[in-house]
């Protein structure tokens, strides 16, 4: 696979304002208007993290609906991967939105969110009903990256860790977002300055061993207590990667022994 992937899109959130990087004014004139006249009621009335959620959700819908007005600029299916993982609006939509997975209340309030500030951001005829809206919204929170100034997992940071940094900016990386987690990755990322993710394998790598990354600052959550909780809290899965395994066995073996003899 190629060591970058290109996001659908990328916004930079710096001094807590929010500026993309593409599409900008097409998305302020067609798209945006609802949102940015909102802008302030939406952050009074609900998080920052919401409306930060509610502007990627809007970029992503207005990238389709470009896309979907323009000629394609080269025949699909030229680019090795986009047989099986889509291309530009197509490997967004591939992607998984683990609906089933978000707690209730959590899709209780994206539905909320959807029908106060989604509803009729995508125009006709690419309107989408507020399921589609709910998916998109739910695809938005699974395969989000954030980026950040330094390497995420490079595995000289378990034994001597160096924090990654603030996040300056978030994006939807449809390919990488193929990547699963372990918190023993053989691959680290860090954004290029073009907004790429660039891939670095962070040891050996043998032909057909599974790339892995991870999806948190492991220099963060430490134990095996802290990052299973962040995981589940967080990604809404519990991790089966070899080195909580490898712990987990550790630690049953430990509870064994501590029990009384003939036990
Ligand atoms: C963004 S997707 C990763 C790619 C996905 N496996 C695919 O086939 O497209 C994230 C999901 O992969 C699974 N996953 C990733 N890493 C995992 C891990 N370490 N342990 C268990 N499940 C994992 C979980 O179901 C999680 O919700």
């Amino acid at each position: 696979m190629d060591p970058t992937s290109g996001p659908y899109n990328v916004l930079i959130t710096a001094s807590g304002r929010l500026f993309g990087v593409t599409l900008l004014a097409y998305e302020l004139i067609i798209h945006g208007i609802n949102l940015s006249t909102k802008a302030s009621v939406i952050r009074q009335q609900e998080t920052e993290y919401d409306f930060i959620t509610l502007w990627h959700v809007v970029r992503l819908l207005a990238g389709r609906d470009l896309e979907m007005r323009c000629k394609p600029s080269r025949t699909p299916g030229q680019l090795p991967w986009e047989k099986d993982w889509g291309r530009h609006w197509k490997a967004v939509d591939m992607c998984c939105s683990y609906l089933s997975s978000w707690p209730e209340s959590q899709l209780k309030h994206w539905k909320r969110l959807v029908d106060s500030y989604l509803i009729g951001t995508a125009l006709p005829p690419l309107s989408l009903s507020a399921t589609e809206l709910l998916d998109i919204v739910c695809k938005e929170e699974t395969n989000t990256f954030g980026l950040y100034p330094k390497l995420t997992g490079p595995l000289y940071m378990i034994d001597q860790p160096v924090p990654r940094g603030d996040s300056y900016g978030l994006g939807l990386y449809p390919r990488a977002a193929r990547f699963n987690h372990s918190c023993l990755p053989n691959v680290s990322h860090k954004p290029d300055e073009q907004g790429r993710m660039v891939y670095t394998a962070a040891r050996e790598i043998s032909a057909g061993e599974e790339a892995l990354i991870t999806y948190f600052d492991l220099t963060q959550f430490t134990t095996l207590e802290e990052r299973q909780e962040h995981v589940q809290v967080h990604f809404r899965f519990s991790c089966d990667c070899s080195r909580c395994t490898q712990e987990s066995a550790e630690e049953n073996l430990l509870n064994i022994e501590s029990l009384p003899f003939g036990f």
